[in-house]
This record gives structure tokens, sequence and C-alpha cells, in this order.
């Protein structure tokens, strides 16, 4: 047999299947190892009934066709994608660390020089999309996971694949990411994801959402007039960049680029620093 015929389908006869990752609405992600290379990914199998019967095929075909495209250390890999008779398998880069949101609730919270770095990465990710203008990464800490080397990966759920312990609700979504213009219904553009960056700011920073409510409604207005507190442990510099983020009228926030420059990401992310190594010792009392 020829070896160096492109392999031009996959199969799942080619992967040994590991524990399930994940479980959802529309099938669950498990660990799975490419038989030939050995080479661990994670294996999201999709059903195609609940993907018809929800009526969302469209969106399944172009995250896939935008997920394949995308190329960059801190947005998850997707490798390649099959079918069978009943499911759609995605053949995905494994995040050896998990969920972001996991490790913020077992730390509470981040110290500023962690969250810096994940803000300065997430920010170089979207700086990336904006370019192949791929918008709407849906970013929120279910969406993030974290790399064997602690780098921060943007996984898109778009049909809300999470783990066990998801913390909120997916399908009619929480509304603490939501931008100003969304919550209205009005276009999205890019600069929804600049608020949204300013919210994941927040919450790494605090271990909380910045518009949280008991109820929605409270949310939304919240959201829709920026009632936020800034707990005194935050420093000046940090309130200063999410006041330039989370801007009411989309065209006023701060550019991602300018983001980069941020006194705050200068002084706590200087480009050439690894990534914060995760050591349960120093979690927060
Ligand atoms: C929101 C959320 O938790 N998403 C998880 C989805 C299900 C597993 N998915 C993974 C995907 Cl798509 C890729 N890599 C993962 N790594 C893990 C993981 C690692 N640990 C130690 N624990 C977990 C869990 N999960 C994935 C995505």
């Amino acid at each position: 047999k020829n070896t160096h015929d492109k392999k031009n389908a996959w199969a799942l006869t080619d992967f040994d299947l590991g524990r399930a990752l994940g479980k959802g609405k529309f099938g669950n992600v498990y660990l799975a190892r490419e038989k030939e290379s050995r080479y661990v990914v994670a294996l999201k199998v999709l059903f195609k009934s609940q993907i018809l019967d929800a009526d969302i095929e469209h969106q399944v075909r172009r995250e896939v066709e935008i997920q394949c495209r995308l190329r960059h250390p801190n947005i998850l890999r997707m490798y390649g994608y099959f079918h069978d008779e009943k499911r759609i398998y995605l053949i995905l880069e494994y995040a050896k660390h998990g969920a972001l949101y996991v490790l913020l609730k077992q730390r509470g919270r981040f110290d500023e020089k962690t969250a810096a770095i994940y803000i300065r990465d997430l920010t170089k990710a979207l700086i990336y999309c904006h370019a192949k203008k791929v918008i709407h990464r849906d970013i929120k800490p279910e969406n993030i996971l974290i790399g064997h080397n602690w780098e921060l990966k943007i996984a898109d759920f778009g049909w809300s694949v999470h783990s066990p312990s998801s913390r909120r609700m997916t399908l009619c979504g929480t509304l603490d990411y939501l931008s100003p213009e969304m919550i209205e219904g009005k276009p999205h553009t890019y600069a929804v994801d600049i608020w949204s960056l300013g919210v994941l700011c927040y919450e790494l920073l605090v271990g909380l959402p910045p518009f949280d409510a008991k109820h929605s409604n409270q949310t939304y207005l919240k959201i829709r007039y920026v009632i936020i507190k800034y707990p005194e442990y935050i420093s000046e510099k940090a309130k200063d960049l999410m006041s330039k983020l989370l801007v009411v009228v989309p065209e006023h926030r701060l550019p991602l680029t300018s983001v980069l420059q941020h006194p705050w990401i200068l002084e706590n992310a200087p480009e050439g620093v690894p990534p914060p190594v995760f050591n349960p010792e120093n979690l927060h009392p």
C-alpha cells in the first residue's frame, strides 16, 4: 500500500477512545488517541439527529469551516472532521488543563499578573480572529481552555457542549457576557469581542462577572448603564483598562491593538514572560 497517499478521510477506527471530557446537549467530547501517531486529541461527537432537530446544521457547518481555518497558539485547533450515518466527529486539539472557569472557581480569583497574561493572550487571539473576519468567538470562561504550558486557548463551543459541572445554563445563555448592542438585538460587530474582553478581565480579577445579579432583568439594566463596582484590591491601571473596554458605544471602545499597549498589560504581562505556573500551594486563602 503506498504509504504516501494522503489520508483522504478519517474514521472512528483510527482512534482509541478515552474518558468523556465533557457532556452536553448535542453530544460529548472524548479524550482520544490517533492509533498510528499515538497523538492525543479531543474528539467531539455530535448527533446528526439533535443537530437537525435543533435546526443548527448551518451553524455547525460554519463553526467547522471557521475553526479549521484558524491557526493561532491561543485558539484551540480543529485538525479535521468526519461523519458516519448518525454522528459528526470533530477532531480537536486537547487542552491538558481543561477549562479556565474550573481553574477560576478553584482559585477564587487570579492575581493581576496572571489575569494580565491571560488578557494579553486573548487579545492576540482576537486580533488574529478579526484579521480573518471572524467575530463573536463567544469569549467567556466556559469557552476558554488551558493548554499544557498553561497558555490560554479560545475554544468556541457554539453548540454549548460543556463539561459536567458547567456553571451556567448555556442554551438560554447567561446575559453576563452580552454587550449592550447585543442585548438590544442590534447587529453585532467586532466591538462585541472588545466588550466581552472587559467582562472577562473583571471576572478573572474578581471571581464574579461585573454585571452579576440575582435576576436577569437587573443584569440587563447594569449592562445597559454600565453599572460596575470595583473591589478596593483592584489596581488603578486595571480599572483604567476595564473602563476603556466596557463602554456602551461600540466605536468608543479601546481598539484591541491599544489593549496590548495599555500600561496595565505592559507592567503585568511584559512580552517574553512565561505563562503563570499554576501551583495549588498559592491558592487564595
Ligand atoms: C466549558 C468546558 O468545560 N468545556 C469543556 C468541553 C468539553 C471538553 N472539551 C475539551 C476540549 Cl474540546 C479540548 N481539550 C479539553 N481538555 C479538557 C479537560 C482537561 N481536563 C484536565 N479536564 C477537562 C474537562 N476538556 C477539553 C471542551
